[in-house]
């Protein structure tokens, strides 16, 4: 296989930002963000407050224009912001619904903006509601909705244009567990069935992690992190601890952490033990090892210490690699972030 046809396999992002940067007076909100996104995949798209995720994500959605660099979205350019507009789907924060249309009529008037008749549009309108679970709520009015359910409509609205690219702003915020559940799942939906690609603005990082392929985080108008979300959570693992080193938590019994450590202690990959909380039962635990979180050698190192403490019948109620989730890796890299 040569290497042009391998290249030509792999399409070209159906996302693409180039050095944009926004200024609002002398404050630079954005210093030159550059990244790309593939058609299907979910991007977390992180940052503590006031890193400039808001700001970027207006750019993109063309509800701001940017001081410098530009963007396209399925080949079009952001110098053509109406035609971007009919390739994206948004649903924004906080949006708000009018009460006392039901969800056909809304869905219906979103079509036919985007040029549908008025049955096509409603019959479209229909095939969304069923998608998100809705299809029992078309002829009740909006008001009577819960968050869930009307998050669920404002991404069926996202979709009424068959977007390319979707941007999704808190999409679960305020949602009960099983909400929050079933959200994701349709976001992931939206990526794989649809092949659309999918950016999500969110606080909750453990949600991030379990459904985006990719992942950036922004600090102060930049990025400070971008990849898959193992390369970035493995990177900064390796930086946080050194090349050589993998950094384990583990908790057992509080009346077994002595013998717990005395057991780990003679294990020739075991670097140090340290009992972080002995109330607990947490021992911090510092392994030798090629410290890239993912390497054949790093998993035995890490069965090693779960082997030896169950030889020893210590019961083990917790074990983390430090430093291989993305709340790590986010506190890591935005420290000392201001506001
Ligand atoms: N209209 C504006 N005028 C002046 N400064 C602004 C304006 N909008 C945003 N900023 C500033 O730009 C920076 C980035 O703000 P932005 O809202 O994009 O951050 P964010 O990452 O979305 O934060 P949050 O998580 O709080 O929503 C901040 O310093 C903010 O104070």
């Amino acid at each position: 296989m040569n290497v042009q046809s391998e290249a030509a396999r792999v399409p070209p992002p159906v996302l693409i930002a180039q050095d944009l940067c926004k200024s609002y007076g002398s404050r630079k909100a954005l210093r030159g963000l550059s990244f790309s996104l593939q058609a299907g995949r979910v991007l977390g798209f992180l940052g503590p407050n006031g890193a400039g995720k808001t700001t970027t994500i207006r750019i993109l959605t063309t509800i701001l224009t940017p001081s410098s660099g530009d963007f396209s979205v399925d080949g079009i350019s952001s110098r053509y912001p109406e035609k971007i507009r009919r390739t994206i789907g948004v649903l924004p924060e906080g949006l708000g619904f009018p009460k006392g249309v039901t969800a056909v009529e809304y869905l219906t008037y979103f079509g036919q903006l985007y040029g549908r008749s008025a049955a096509e549009a409603r019959r479209i309108g229909l095939a969304y509601l069923r998608d998100m679970g809705l299809q029992n709520r078309a002829d009740a009015a909006i008001g009577t909705f819960s968050r869930g359910m009307r998050q669920r409509l404002g991404i069926a609205r996202a979709l009424v244009n068959d977007p390319k690219v979707v941007f999704l702003d808190e999409p679960t915020l305020g949602l009960d567990p099983r909400g929050q559940q079933e959200l994701l799942s349709i976001i992931l939906q939206i990526a794989r069935e649809r092949n659309a690609g999918v950016v999500v603005c969110s606080h909750l990082l453990s949600e991030i992690e379990g459904i985006c392929d990719d992942v950036i985080i922004m600090n102060a108008g930049q990025i400070v992190a971008n990849g898959t979300v193992a390369e970035v959570t493995g990177r900064t693992q390796q930086n946080a601890v050194g090349r050589d080193t993998i950094q384990l938590r583990v908790r057992v019994p509080p009346g077994s952490v002595a013998q717990a450590q005395q057991v780990l202690d003679t294990l020739p990959n075991v670097k140090r033990v340290i009992p972080t909380d002995k109330m607990a039962g947490s021992l911090a635990i510092a392994l030798a090892g090629p410290g890239n979180g993912t390497s054949s050698a790093d998993h035995l190192g890490k069965n090693r210490v779960l082997e030896a403490l169950i030889r020893a019948e210590i019961p083990i109620l917790g074990f983390e690699v430090e430093g291989g989730r993305l709340q790590d890796v986010f506190l890591q890299l935005t420290e000392g972030a201001i506001e």
